[in-house]
């Protein structure tokens, strides 16, 4: 059995079924898994009928035991929608697997989950430090989703009631967090729009939103240090990239590991700021 494996174990969640939980106080930034799927699947049912009928008889057993919530389909395909987790950001692809689908969800995950096209896997990286004994929780949200467009989504694709810290806080708490994340949603618009006509806005807006990615627990700051960087090298602001290239770096590596698909990527422009495939293509302009 691999150090990984050992990190985990797979067992009762009350009131949510199976979940994973740690065996062991986990730190920050650590590999927990890295998988194989069971099955690739996409929106073509026929497809994935064919895939899920040449699977082995081990793997099909690993996949019949998996959870199911959507009864008005054929069993196979409502493991599919209960368990897949997506192949990129396409929407299309997606896959099912042994013990990754089997992580809950919260809204305020400790957990980052992540497909790595060139090894195949799909990968489990702890967000934060997790004590040993917690259960290990990714979000199936995107970003940025104020209360009830979470709970919307969850119960018509999941069908549960979230009753997470975020979900379950107070009215002005939750309130507030909702707040945060409308402005983040604004600024975040704001800076790629502002990016052709006013960079250094669009550099104090990426500043902005981390500011109040703080306040709501600090995870998700990569694209945002991905912006800095892309806008300042694109100004050949090279010293402001360097700043922005280390901060990306370092994140990227907390969130998705060395063997991460973009990782040589960021680290090289880490190493040479002017490597971005747009640096300098506007006029140059200091931006710090
Ligand atoms: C991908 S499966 C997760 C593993 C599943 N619990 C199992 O037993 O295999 C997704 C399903 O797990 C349950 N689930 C996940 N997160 C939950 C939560 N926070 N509260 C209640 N149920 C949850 C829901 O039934 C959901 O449709």
């Amino acid at each position: 059995m691999s150090a990984r494996q050992e990190c985990y174990v797979v067992k009762d969640a009350p009131g949510k079924g199976m979940g994973m939980f740690a065996t062991r106080d986990i730190k920050r930034g650590e590999c927990i898994l890295a998988e194989k799927p069971l099955v690739f699947a996409s929106r073509d049912l026929i497809k994935t009928q064919l895939a899920i009928n040449a699977m082995t008889e081990l793997d099909k057993k690993s996949f019949f035991a998996l959870h199911n919530i959507h009864f008005d389909v054929p069993t196979a395909i409502g493991i599919v929608r209960t368990n897949a987790l997506p192949l990129g950001s396409d929407g299309v692809d997606c896959a099912v697997y042994k013990v990754m689908s089997r992580v809950n969800h919260t809204c305020a995950p400790n957990v980052h989950h992540t497909w790595n096209p060139k090894m195949k896997k799909e990968y489990l990286h702890a967000i934060e430090d997790i004590a040993s004994g917690s259960e290990i929780l990714t979000s199936y949200l995107e970003p940025f989703l104020v209360r009830e467009d979470r709970m919307e989504f969850l119960r018509k694709n999941f069908k549960f009631e979230c009753h997470c810290n975020l979900c379950a806080a107070p009215k002005p708490e939750y309130e507030l967090y909702d707040s945060t994340v409308r402005r983040i949603n604004i600024y975040s618009d704001l800076i790629m729009t502002s990016a052709s006509f006013s960079p250094k806005k669009s550099i104090q807006f990426v500043r902005e939103v981390l500011v109040l990615l703080d306040k709501i627990g600090g995870e998700g700051k990569t694209p945002f240090y991905y912006d800095g960087y892309q806008i300042s090298a694109m100004y050949g602001d090279y010293t402001l990239a360097q700043e922005w290239a280390n901060l990306l770096l370092d994140s990227y590596i907390m969130d998705e590991g060395k063997e991460g698909e973009k990782y040589e990527r960021y680290l090289k422009y880490s190493k040479n700021p002017r490597s971005h495939e747009r640096a300098g293509c506007a006029p140059r302009q200091i931006l710090s």
